[in-house]
């Protein structure tokens, strides 16, 4: 194997917090008082973003307040999903949902009605979702009914108002202060937001499960979109939004054959497998891999590139790994100045090399 070339680069970004705003006389919310989390749910279970929205709001609101989280579907898995929300989450003080076969599937038309419908009743201050697919997708439409503009991938609260986004790709943090009317809305990034197994498992008193009633959820709130089909990957890799380690794939992988190296390589560390746009593009995998600004956001304990630049756009998906590692050709790629460990090397040299002398899984 090639040489090692270890880098150890600053990966810190310059923080240009506001330190201190003049207040506004259009202040309405000074604290967190109560708060909607819209949870998501795949076969009886609560995804693990939800809880980082639950654990975004919990960090911020004080002794007495509540987090209410929503839920949605038809049938005995959303049943399911609702004594799982109730029993795990310390924070979680109200399970609310919404039984109907108009929201078996989560198509944001409907939903951003249901959340409308659910706020008119709760009067809540600040409604969360995690910057996931669905909450892009249904919280923006919401804000839209109630009237307000939401902040979007939040990775820092301070206080009620005050929110921290990345903006320029990642290269710059901006600081928002909400001076609208509530509800606030904000979308979070569950990477800034992790959640203990622990805090997620140990609950002794279950949460109260409540029936929204939705008497008066129209026809028309289905909108125009129609549900066709729903795909998973057919595989037991690792969620890619929350694997502990990530091994992606590059352009220098040069054909979808190639990428299967990267599959064996993820399946030997119980990894799962990223992409950059550019591999996406070439047609190597489908895009549900790609990692970076147009894909998923990860921040796993252990990030490995192969045959990726590390163009900013790639960068804005992965720099917050615990560890990075690159293994490039060329000495010159901007990837080695986030990496961590690199390895001028190539790939084609080097994954074969590593596959025979990682021990296996079992
Ligand atoms: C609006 C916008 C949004 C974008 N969003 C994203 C995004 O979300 N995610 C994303 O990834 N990109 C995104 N891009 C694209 C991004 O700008 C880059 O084009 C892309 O990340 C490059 O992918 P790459 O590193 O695989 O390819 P390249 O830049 O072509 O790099 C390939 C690397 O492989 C190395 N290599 C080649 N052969 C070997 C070998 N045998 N062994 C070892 N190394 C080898 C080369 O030295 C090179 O560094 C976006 C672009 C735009 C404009």
């Amino acid at each position: 194997m090639a040489a090692f070339v270890i880098q150890r680069a600053l990966r810190k970004r310059s923080f240009s917090a506001i330190p201190s705003f003049p207040s506004s006389p259009f202040t309405s919310i000074s604290r967190f008082v109560s708060t909607l989390v819209l949870g998501e749910h795949e076969s009886g279970i609560v995804k693990q973003s939800s809880f980082s929205a639950v654990e975004a709001a919990s960090r911020s609101i004080g002794e007495g307040n509540s987090i209410s989280m929503l839920l949605a579907g038809s049938g005995a898995s959303l049943q399911q999903a609702a004594s799982h929300a109730a029993s795990s989450h310390p924070s979680i003080s109200q399970v609310l949902v919404a039984d109907t076969d108009k929201l078996t599937h989560p198509l944001a038309e409907p939903w951003a009605e249901l959340v409308h419908l659910v706020q008119h009743r709760g009067g809540y201050s600040h409604i969360i979702a995690a910057s996931s697919s669905f909450g892009k997708n249904v919280l923006p439409r919401a804000a839209a009914l109630l009237d307000v503009s939401p902040i979007t991938d939040v990775i820092e609260i301070s206080g009620s108002q005050l929110f921290v986004r990345p903006i320029y790709a990642g290269n710059a943090l901006c600081t928002v202060r909400y001076n609208g009317v509530e509800p606030c809305m904000l979308t979070i990034r569950s990477t800034s937001f992790p959640v203990s197994l622990n805090s997620a498992d140990s609950k002794s008193d279950a949460a109260p499960i409540s029936q929204v009633d939705l008497s008066t959820f129209s026809e028309d709130s289905l909108g125009k979109s129609r549900y066709l089909k729903h795909t998973t990957q057919d595989t037991e890799r690792p969620d890619l939004g929350s694997a502990r380690v990530v091994v992606t794939g590059g352009r220098g992988l040069k054909s979808a054959e190639n990428f299967k190296l990267i599959e064996k390589l993820a399946e030997k560390l119980g990894g799962a497998v990223g992409a950059t746009r550019a591999a996406v593009d070439a047609g190597f995998v489908p895009n549900e891999l790609q990692v970076g600004q147009t894909g998923k956001i990860v921040a796993p304990e252990l990030y490995i590139a192969f045959g990726v630049s590390g163009a900013i756009q790639h960068l804005a998906g992965m720099r917050d790994s615990k560890v990075i590692v690159a293994i490039n050709k060329d000495a010159d790629a901007p990837i080695f100045q986030v990496a961590d460990y690199g390895l001028v090397a190539d790939l084609f040299e080097a994954i074969p090399e590593l596959l025979e002398k990682l021990p296996s899984k079992n």
